[in-house]
């Protein structure tokens, strides 16, 4: 199945296939320098899959986790592309998780001003979400995505048969966004949680969550509107995720909490035997105030002021003005 992601300059293809990670060379071209980064936790066979395909192939395996999403990281990529002579002809991909997406895709925006970059997704979240639609970004003192940049990849690879190695933790974790993208914009998409066996639906969730995404990002590339929607729970769950030090709750367990307090109570009645299923918390303990201090720091809050999303009715979305003071007010409860 091949979707392409239609964007006035930049556009791009998403090929979704079971064992494609072998067959890449079909699609792009590899017979130059490529850096694979890859982190720990991902099965190293899967790099050594497409090392094999290219003619110059380099593998740069980062710690796993959300601490890789930093400067420090960041500067060890740059230099090791540097030091291999890496030139703007060349490339880069990205083979994990979002963490490894979110990071090599700013390494590429930045490293020579912008090369090649090709997302080889490896997550349950990063096929459904974060592998397309161009936010690149690292951390800076737990500030999430804080510093980043728009780069769209050249294409994106998803080999489904890559999940059969994820841990249960992450597998649910990363279906938040699907969860989310059926909340906001697809109520069929939505319904497919509401069946028995979750998983036993799977390709069609993670194709449906795609097809979100893809429609939101072809109509505001650039987060200047309708975009804002993806970020369905994110002014609270981002807080949440800072708080704790981005290591003890994951990225979508985190949105999974903060989008609670802005459904209905008709939508939330529907949603939290979805999360009781998917083995999500609804909220764990937190000091208001500190998370009120790291919300104001969101990208869609100016002045006293924040946008947040708003789901009344499954399958809609609806953005709205707020003053901080009320996010400060249903912090607290
Ligand atoms: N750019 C975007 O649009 C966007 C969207 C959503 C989330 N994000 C970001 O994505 C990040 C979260 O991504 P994530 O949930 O993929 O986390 P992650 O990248 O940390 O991956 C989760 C874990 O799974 C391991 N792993 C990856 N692939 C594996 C595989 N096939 N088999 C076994 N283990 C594997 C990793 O080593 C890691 O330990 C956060 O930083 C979040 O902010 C970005
Ligand atoms: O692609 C988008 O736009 C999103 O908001 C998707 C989110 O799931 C994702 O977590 C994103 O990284 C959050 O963006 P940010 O701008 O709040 O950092
Ligand atoms: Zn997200």
């Amino acid at each position: 199945m091949k979707l392409h992601v239609d964007l006035k300059e930049n556009g791009y293809d998403i090929y979704m296939e079971k064992g494609i990670l072998y067959r890449l060379n079909d699609h792009i071209q590899l017979n130059r320098k490529v850096m694979i980064i890859t982190d720990t936790g991902v099965p190293n066979s899967y790099a050594q899959t497409v090392k094999e395909q290219c003619k110059e192939g380099y593998v740069h395996v980062v710690e796993a986790g959300e601490s890789s999403k930093s400067m420090e990281v960041f500067q060890q990529l740059c230099e090791d592309l540097l030091e291999h002579n890496f030139s703007r002809k060349d490339c880069v991909i990205a083979l994990g998780g979002g963490v490894v997406g979110d990071l090599s895709g700013f390494v590429a925006a930045s490293y020579m001003r912008g090369i090649d970059f090709i997302q080889i997704p490896t997550t349950t979240l990063s096929q459904i979400d974060s592998s397309i639609g161009g936010k690149v970004a690292i951390n800076l003192d737990d500030v999430k995505n804080i510093v980043g940049a728009f780069y769209q990849p050249k294409a994106v690879f998803i080999d489904t048969d890559t999940l059969l190695t994820l841990p249960k933790r992450h597998f649910y974790n990363g279906l938040v966004e699907a969860l989310k993208a059926g909340l906001i914009y697809d109520e069929k998409l939505f319904a497919l949680f509401e069946e028995e066996d979750i998983p036993a639906h799977l390709e069609e969730i993670i194709y449906r969550a795609l097809c979100v995404k893809k429609a939101v990002v072809e109509t505001d590339e650039k987060e200047l509107g309708l975009r804002k929607i993806l970020n369905f729970g994110h002014t609270i769950g981002h807080a949440i995720e800072s708080y704790y030090h981005l290591s003890q709750y994951l990225h979508g367990e985190c949105v999974a909490m903060g989008m609670l307090y802005f459904m209905s109570e008709d939508v939330q009645k529907r949603v939290l035997p979805i999360y009781k299923r998917m083995h999500l918390q609804s909220d764990v303990p937190y000091d208001s105030d500190e998370v009120f201090e790291i919300l104001c720091k969101d990208k869609k809050a100016s002045g006293d002021h924040v946008t947040v999303v708003k789901v009344n009715t499954i399958g809609k979305a609806e953005l709205e003005e707020w003053k901080l003071s009320d996010v400060r007010h249903i912090l607290k409860g």
